[in-house]
């Protein structure tokens, strides 16, 4: 554990890179507005990343300039060794919003993604299995207004999973759901990507909890202008269970250490209490 700035130049081509990364938005008033400072870091095929920090030190923009979203100032960021496009067919994007079509069944949701790319094959089976993953067997059929909000979630789980792309990019997927309901939907994705470990996945959270139980690394940035200030391994044993994840003694000296790294950060933007950071 502790700060390890992970990059290593003899596997290019695989995975996420970013190096010297930084990007300046124009403020209020015009003012320049700094938001990434040369941020560097590696995430290699397979690999499950978080990355945390306080509220408004540059995640979501880290993340929309690697899903192609967002252009920016210096560095480069490449995927797969490509340069990020809006529109990337080897990555999946998923939001707090889930997204669904609200006329479309929960199978005809997981679908959509597929007919857009007109992927070939049964699709219909491809996307019942995918709700089943999702334990959501038995509601093939629901309509978006039929289902919970977590069990919206869940279809657009199955729908991102169903892509089969090699790189997930998830920015708080979970984040507008129940304390419960998040650790519920935690497992069920943990799970999941278990079981397909080979997808690629940088995750945005203000959770120290759900980063902890989902990754391998976890990435703390620093406040505005985000820098990294620490790459933690989680060398907790997989499969995981979220449930006595949270009795372990390990998870919660991981947690005190983030935290501590964080608490600086924290303490000196007012945009964030503790209670934004470990909900
Ligand atoms: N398109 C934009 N134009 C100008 N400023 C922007 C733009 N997008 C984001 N910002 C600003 O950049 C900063 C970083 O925003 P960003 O959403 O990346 O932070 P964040 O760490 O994801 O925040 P949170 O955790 O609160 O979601 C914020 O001050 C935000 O107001």
């Amino acid at each position: 554990m502790g700060l390890q700035l992970m990059f290593d130049d003899s596997r290019p081509g695989s995975g996420i890179e970013v190096r010297g990364l930084s990007h300046v938005f124009e403020g209020a008033g015009g003012h320049p507005l700094k938001v990434l400072d040369d941020v560097s870091f590696r995430i290699d095929k397979g690999e499950f990343v978080s990355i945390v920090g306080p509220s408004g030190c540059g995640k979501s923009t880290l993340l929309e300039i690697v899903a192609g979203l967002q252009d920016f100032q210096s560095g480069i960021v490449t995927i797969g060794g490509a340069k990020p496009r809006r529109g990337n067919r080897d990555m999946g994007l998923m939001f707090a919003r889930d997204c669904l079509l609200p006329w479309r069944s929960a199978l005809e949701n997981v679908a959509l993604g597929l007919e857009v790319r007109s992927v070939p094959g049964d699709r219909r089976a491809q996307c019942e299995q995918w709700l089943n993953e999702v334990q959501l067997g038995e509601f093939v059929n629901a309509l978006p207004a039929q289902l919970s909000q977590g069990m919206r979630q869940r279809v657009a789980l199955a729908r991102t999973f169903a892509l089969e792309v090699p790189y997930l990019i998830m920015d708080e997927p979970f984040g507008a759901l129940d304390a419960q309901t998040k650790v519920a939907l935690g497992g069920v994705l943990m799970q999941v990507w278990e079981k397909h470990a080979d997808r690629t996945v940088m995750f945005v959270t203000h959770d120290l909890s759900e980063a902890i139980a989902l990754s391998d690394r976890v990435i703390v940035l620093s406040r505005r202008p985000g820098r990294i200030i620490a790459d933690i391994r989680i060398e907790l044993d997989r499969p995981r269970q979220a449930d006595s994840l949270q009795q372990s003694a390990e998870f919660h000296a991981i947690y005190s250490e983030l935290w501590g790294l964080l608490r600086k950060e924290v303490s000196a933007a007012p945009a964030m209490t503790r209670t934004e950071v470990l909900t």
